[in-house]
């Protein structure tokens, strides 16, 4: 078999792409970390570990040997965050195309996807995908939308959306490769604080509140790393900001109101083999900000919350006492 399009990362986002990819009968090659991962999608087409409810095309093989990704054109890296630079870098990748599909921030460097892959992978082009999508729903074939912003602009993204695009899947273009991952990385953590308030039990009001508010901070964080605004306000920003918000689907939001019902955020987290990207994105994210004198409350209440500092009414209480400002984004 000869795909042209490669997978990193066989989690239940990896899995959906894959599927989705496969979904007109092109050849897709899926990397799996897990050997028993790999046996089970070649003889049972299923991912019992990370997407259960998927049942995969005959046309997507999985394998655990990285060097066999190397060498293809197009490669979606859907590692965690935290792995993607041990994983490009074990995988020797020296040109073609990278798409970053990870939402995250690096913890210790601070540096974004872009920058890692730029590092561990020098002679590639990078771009990267990133919008409201629910694994579960694009392994599905459901309508979804995403932000593709290449950074080898139009010539990229024409090779791109070719090897990329389906019927139900449709992605738009962007430069802006900043733009698209700022959002992605940064509503995570904003999921977190709704979810918060939903275990709260306070109100359709305050989460629509804290998704406004939520978002000027993207903004104010995002225009300060030279994101663009149309960027944040689209697919990859407001519109994966509003999805994550808004259902229990989310891990980040269902670890929040794990937090806001009184869990510790050890306890979920290691009841899981899922990741809650947000919750290494906190951190760093607000360490970030404080060091760009960057006003972001609500990510530094997360980040309280998931350190266990103190009860969730009385982080959500202190929110609620910052003294009265304008509505404006920049300050
Ligand atoms: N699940 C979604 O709906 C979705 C949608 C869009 C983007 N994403 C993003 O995709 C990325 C992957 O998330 P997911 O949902 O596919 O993962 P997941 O939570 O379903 O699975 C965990 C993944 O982590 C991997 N992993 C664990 N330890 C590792 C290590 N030491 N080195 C490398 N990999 C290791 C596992 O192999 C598995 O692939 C995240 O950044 C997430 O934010 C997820
Ligand atoms: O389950 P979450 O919170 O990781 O969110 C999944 C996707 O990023 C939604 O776009």
């Amino acid at each position: 078999m000869t795909a042209g399009v490669g997978v990193v990362g066989a989690g239940a986002w990896g899995t959906a792409l894959a599927q989705m990819l496969a979904s007109d009968g092109r050849e897709v090659l899926l990397w799996a970390r897990e050997a028993e991962l790999v046996e089970e999608i070649n003889a049972s087409r299923t991912n019992s570990l990370f997407l259960p409810s998927a049942r995969l095309a005959p046309s997507v093989r999985a394998t655990s040997d990285l060097a066999e990704m190397a060498s293809l054109p197009v490669l979606l890296m859907v590692t965690p965050a935290q792995f993607l630079a041990s994983v490009l870098g074990a995988m020797g990748r020296k040109s073609g195309d990278v798409v970053l599909c990870s939402k995250g921030i690096e913890a210790g460097t601070g540096r974004l996807m872009a920058d890692v892959a730029r590092d561990a992978a020098p002679g590639a082009q990078i771009a990267v995908l990133s919008g409201p999508t629910f694994a579960h729903e694009v392994a599905a074939g459901l309508p979804t939308a995403v932000t593709l912003a290449c950074e080898g602009g139009e010539a990229q993204w024409q090779r791109l959306s070719a090897a990329i695009a389906r019927p139900t899947f449709r992605p738009y273009y962007s430069d802006d490769v900043a733009g698209a991952e700022i959002g992605g990385a940064v509503k995570n953590v904003l999921a977190i604080a709704c979810g918060v308030v939903d275990g709260l039990g306070l109100g359709q009001n305050a989460r629509a509140a804290l998704i406004s508010r939520g978002f000027a901070e993207m903004q104010r964080f995002g225009l300060a790393l030279g994101a663009r605004a149309e960027t944040l306000s689209g697919l990859s920003g407001l519109g994966d900001l509003v999805l994550t918000c808004s259902s229990t689907s989310s891990r980040n939001f269902s670890l929040g109101k794990a937090l806001g019902e009184g869990a510790s955020a050890a306890d979920v987290l290691g009841a899981r083999n899922s990741v809650a990207e947000g919750a290494f994105t906190a951190p760093v994210l607000a360490e970030i900000a404080r060091n760009r004198d960057i006003s972001m409350p609500i990510v530094e209440a997360v980040v309280t919350l998931l350190e266990g500092a103190a009860p969730a009414r009385d982080v959500v209480a202190g929110l609620l006492s910052r003294p009265l400002k304008a509505e404006t984004v920049l300050v």
